[in-house]
């Protein structure tokens, strides 16, 4: 069956279609139900299944004899260490773990928070956690204890697992003192505390009273075996930015996740069991969890965890040369590490070092990806370069290229076709669907296919309020997007509050919640503006309360340190213009779409709202000023 015939039958017979794909994973019980009504009207599938995610990604593959394949590599240019874990290694780290956690009284539907760098121990802890039916929330290593805070909070883990320290190129990033202070702000005390000791230096002092040491607790502990859990069950919840300040905690469910991932790595990735696959994210971001851990496993390929940025880590061929290494066949990453590559080696010289003839495919996303980039990749390494689309909440691809099929042919600039399962419409504000070449919101019909979320956690109203009240029937994703005559869709960017900088999703109003706790700020706006290598940057736009004499340069100097305190360095807000007020409508609403056009110096319409034309003039000139 060709991509197109897969991709009709997945809409015209969902059931018969997602029954096939389920039947190539090993289930404790098959579904019998296929596709069946949940809460809130939402559908739900394989809803009396049952499964485990850790059998199927490691147990399996020993019991078919395949042990002694490699499972992970680790790669750390940072630290200097290498190590491959077969299998059965990583089957008896996980499974000693998991007799380790159990042995502190977690039972499946408890939760943990993972709060670790790129380590193979973070993985061997979400499959430890996977193994007994525990539901795991990673957080990624770079957010600061605000956002830990948020999280313990909102999931009320039993247990939280971490490390002395993460490497951040040539920086050591101590992680205790992080947690020290999440622990005392958050509402709600974890009564356990697992780390685990890089041993990068002597970090005594760094140590505080009550914590569980990883390995002690690894090597004291009896291996437990795979629980069965429903299909239903919380496999993991991921927090994403929202509109509002706070952030979401996506929720994935186990057996139509697991579905959906054999079917992505097979006809998306188009790669064999056997081959290395290589998604350079972190774990804490969806494509870790999807195809830098569950996905690659599920499908028995070898997954490289990569300890390292793009560039730095020595140098712009670092990526060539793990291709090179392991003999990765197909390659994930997001076009700003490709940007900050061809940024370092425009005429490609280095990628002339390395045999990279076992090297198929690259694919992208996590921003849309820019023509310039695509063709530096096409010139300079030979491969085709595919873009592709898709959110913390679906969990796997919904725009892409289906590779199995050979024909598959890529249109630049735009995330593909949709896959199968997704029914995607472009809706005009009443609902109409927009013909092609019209820009417009993407919706999806319901049900949504396997794997996508299940809702978020605790919030009910929130997940119906954020994603099916829009359109009835239809799952809104919060992203424009353009439709042409061959069904190519180009993606425009989010019409909410949520930037995307260097492949990470942050929210601009959770940004402007902490630029408005100055005391001096009377109000703010925070936008995401263009930037050459991370695709989009915040810039902060902020009045001074009457009669404050702070200085524009303490002012900037304040609000920079208070964003990274709060959410992080990853955040990159660097830049804090004060002007005399804020371009707003007659409601006095802010106009913040205006002020990004004018940040980044693009033609902009004045709008029929505005309370006050000559605003814009002022903010212009402030502009030239703050930019020389
Ligand atoms: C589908 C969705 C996806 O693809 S998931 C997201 C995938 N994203 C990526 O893979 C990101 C690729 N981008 C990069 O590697 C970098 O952004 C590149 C382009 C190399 C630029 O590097 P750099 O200028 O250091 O920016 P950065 O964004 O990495 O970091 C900004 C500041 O945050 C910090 N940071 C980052 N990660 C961590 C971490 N895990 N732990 C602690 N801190 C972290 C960085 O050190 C940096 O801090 P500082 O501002 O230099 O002090």
């Amino acid at each position: 069956m060709n991509a197109e015939n897969l991709f009709q039958k997945s809409i015209d017979d969902k059931e018969e279609f997602w029954k096939k794909q389920a039947q190539k994973i090993d289930w404790f019980k098959f579904p019998e139900q296929i596709l069946s009504e949940g809460e809130n009207d939402y559908p739900q599938w394989f809803s009396d299944g049952k499964l485990n995610m850790c059998y199927l990604c490691i147990d399996k593959h020993i019991e078919d004899g395949l042990g002694n394949q490699a499972a992970i590599i680790y790669d750390s240019p940072v630290t200097g260490q290498k190590k491959t874990y077969t299998f059965n290694q990583a089957k008896e780290e996980i499974s000693k773990l998991a007799g380790g956690l159990a042995s502190l009284g977690l039972k499946k539907g408890d939760t943990t928070v993972i709060y670790m760098p790129m380590i193979p121990e973070t993985l061997f802890a979400m499959l430890a956690c996977a193994r007994i039916g525990v539901i795991h929330n990673v957080v990624f290593g770079g957010f600061a204890p605000h956002e830990l805070v948020v999280r313990i909070d909102d999931c009320k883990p039993k247990v939280l697992i971490t490390a002395t320290a993460g490497v951040e190129i040539a920086k050591r990033i101590p992680y205790l003192p992080l947690v020290e202070k999440a622990i005392e702000l958050s509402q709600d005390k974890v009564e356990n505390i697992i780390v685990f000791n890089r041993k990068l230096v002597d970090n005594q002092h760094e140590m505080f009273d009550g914590l569980i040491d990883y390995q002690e607790l690894v090597e004291q502990s009896t291996a437990v075996d795979c629980v069965a859990v429903e299909s239903t069950h919380p496999l993991y919840l991921l927090y994403t930015s929202g509109t509002t300040g706070k952030p979401k905690g996506i929720t994935r469910d186990t057996g139509g996740y697991a579905t959906a991932l054999k079917f992505s790595m097979t006809k998306i990735y188009g790669v064999e069991p056997g081959e290395t696959y290589w998604a350079a994210s972190d774990f804490g971001w969806a494509v870790g969890h999807s195809f830098s851990v569950y996905g690659p496993l599920i499908n028995r390929n070898t997954t490289i965890i990569f300890e390292g940025k793009p560039v730095m880590t020595p140098d712009a061929g670092t990526f060539w040369r793990i291709i090179s290494e392991y003999k990765v066949s197909v390659m994930f990453t997001a076009p700003t590490a490709i940007r900050a590559i061809k940024k370092e080696d425009p005429n490609g010289e280095l990628v002339k070092k390395y045999d990279l003839t076992h090297f198929k495919k690259q694919f992208l996303a996590g921003e849309r990806c820019d023509v310039a980039t695509l063709d530096w990749f096409q010139k300079h390494i030979g491969v085709p370069a595919i873009d592709h689309w898709w959110q913390t909440e679906s969990g796997w691809p919904m725009l892409g290229l289906m590779t199995f099929d050979e024909n598959y042919s890529i249109k630049r600039a735009s995330a593909g076709k949709p896959i199968p399962g997704y029914d995607i419409k472009i809706f005009d504000e009443n609902g109409y669907e927009l013909d092609a070449h019209h820009e417009g919101y993407l919706v999806i019909k319901l049900p949504l296919p396997p794997g996508a979320l299940l809702g978020i956690w605790n919030d009910d109203e929130r997940f119906k309020k954020s994603y099916l009240s829009q359109y009835q029937g239809y799952y809104f994703s919060g992203d424009g997007a353009i439709k042409d005559e061959d069904g190519y869709v180009f993606i425009t960017g989010r019409v909410d509050d949520v930037i995307n900088v260097a492949g990470h999703r942050l929210s601009t109003s959770e940004m402007e919640e902490i630029v408005s706790s100055h005391p001096d700020v009377a109000e703010c706006a925070v936008v995401g503006i263009d930037d050459e290598l991370k695709g989009q940057v915040p810039f902060a736009t902020v009045v001074v309360k009457n009669g404050s004499a702070i200085s524009e340069e303490q002012m900037e100097k304040d609000i920079v340190q208070m964003v990274r305190e709060n959410i992080g360095a990853v955040a990159c807000l660097k830049s804090v213009m004060t002007v005399k007020r804020l371009p707003k409508t007659r409601s006095g609403k802010i106009l913040r779409k205006l002020i990004r056009t004018l940040l980044d110096g693009r033609e902009f319409q004045i709008p029929p709202t505005i309370d006050d034309e000559n605003i814009i003039g002022e903010i212009q000139q402030k502009i030239q000023q703050y930019k020389v």
